[in-house]
């Protein structure tokens, strides 16, 4: 499945083991120069021999660079400390850098393969569900900063993307329900009938059913590419429906000062709860909405208001984490909210003092 972006478009491969015949995609790239993988500690163990089985089969030797895993690993530190280690290596702007892993490296690797030199070629291989169906396509790369949520990055397109559904079996499952956050979210901005197939079919997904895994990425993907393709910058508003849940995610998650105690995809899944409760308490969206988008976030085991998201801060402190929001423009921050599933659009109506009172009725439980 190809991402139109002209200049910078690329193939996005979907395929049940291409892990172990990635040489077939990455000898190619390897030719007009090296390859270098990049890995977190937890993929290194469990996928890593995969990739390095099949890149030998060829004649190719990697010597991974292996980081800590965790989001406490997209930050100046080991940004700093991955730059030094592609500059020991000598690596060139011919060379490849292989993101392998998550959401965490396919940030972190894609943010410095865009500074390092100036630009050099990466490849995602995502091996998390969250990487799959979302954060390996599209070229949003960064790092946490103290101020917030991925507030240092960039544009950078990968040039191509390795997604094996396979490598989900070694994923524990609070990840894989922190990623299915984000297939949901698919359903939610646009596509009401993939909501449904979610409430019927995600719990054989979460189950790693191959059917099931295989045609939510699908659709996810091209569900995300198609946005990407028309607004690859977020200037017309329509890449910005990706955001559904992440104005309210990103500050749940700032709360927990980025800490294992709520991953992005849980604080994004309380997030569209929450996107979807203020929208039916602004009279915008039926309330019976609401609580089918709750309903089925709990159902799979996931945060759908701010006590199972265990937030600790009050409205105004949540608040106060939403004015670092990448989205704000002139003081005014543009909100994610929906008429509807499947009808999330982009308000510039919102005050944030009442979200801040929104924040403080939903942690009273009224
Ligand atoms: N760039 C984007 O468009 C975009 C989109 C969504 C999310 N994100 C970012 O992605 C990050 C979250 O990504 P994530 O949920 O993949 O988290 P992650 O990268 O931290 O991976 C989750 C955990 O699973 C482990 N893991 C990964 N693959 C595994 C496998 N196959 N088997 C066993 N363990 C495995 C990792 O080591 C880690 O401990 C956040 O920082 C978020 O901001 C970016
Ligand atoms: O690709 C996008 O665009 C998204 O918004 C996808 C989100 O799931 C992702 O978490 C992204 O990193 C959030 O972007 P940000 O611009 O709010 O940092
Ligand atoms: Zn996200």
């Amino acid at each position: 499945m190809p991402v139109a972006l002209g200049a910078r478009s690329y193939d996005i491969v979907i395929e049940q083991g291409v892990l172990d015949r990635a040489a077939a995609f990455l000898a190619p790239l390897a030719r007009g120069g090296r390859l270098v993988v990049v890995t977190d500690h937890h993929v290194a163990a469990s996928q890593l021999p995969r990739l390095d089985a099949s890149l030998r089969a060829d004649g190719i030797s990697v010597e991974p660079i292996i980081l800590p895993a965790g989001e406490q690993s997209k930050s100046w530190t080991h940004l700093e400390r991955l730059l030094d280690a592609l500059l020991a290596l000598e690596v060139e702007r011919s060379d490849h850098i292989v993101a392998l892993g998550g959401g965490v490296m396919g940030d972190l690797v894609g943010f410095a393969a865009s500074i390092l030199k100036r630009g050099c070629a990466f490849v995602q291989v995502p091996t998390t569900l969250l990487a799959q169906v979302d954060s390996s396509v599209g070229g949003k790369t960064a790092i946490n900063s103290r101020a917030g949520k991925n507030l240092v990055g960039s544009f950078y397109q990968p040039s191509l993307v390795l997604i094996d559904p396979s490598t989900l079996d070694t994923l524990p499952p609070r990840e894989t329900r922190a990623g299915y956050a984000e297939v949901v979210k698919y359903g939610l901005i646009d596509d009401p009938a993939f909501f449904a197939w979610c409430e019927t079919e995600g719990t054989r997904l979460l189950a790693g059913e191959k059917d099931a895994r295989h045609y939510a990425i699908e659709r996810s993907v091209r569900a995300k590419a198609a946005i990407v393709a028309d607004d690859e910058r977020e200037t017309s508003g329509r890449r910005a429906l990706l955001n559904l849940g992440h104005t309210f995610g990103h500050a749940l998650e700032a709360d927990t000062g980025f800490s294992d105690r709520l991953l992005h995809g849980e604080a994004v899944a309380a997030g569209m709860a929450l996107a979807f409760r203020y929208s039916a308490r602004l009279g915008l969206c039926p309330a019976e909405d609401a609580d089918r988008v709750a309903t089925h976030l709990k159902a799979v085991g996931l945060p759908h208001d701010l006590a199972s998201a265990h937030v600790r801060g009050d409205g105004a402190a949540l608040v106060a984490h939403m004015l670092h929001d990448k989205k704000m423009a002139a003081g005014t921050l543009p909100f994610l909210l929906a008429r509807g599933i499947g009808q999330t659009f982009l308000s510039k109506d919102v005050v944030l003092s009442d979200v801040a009172a929104f924040l403080d009725e939903e942690r009273a439980g009224t």
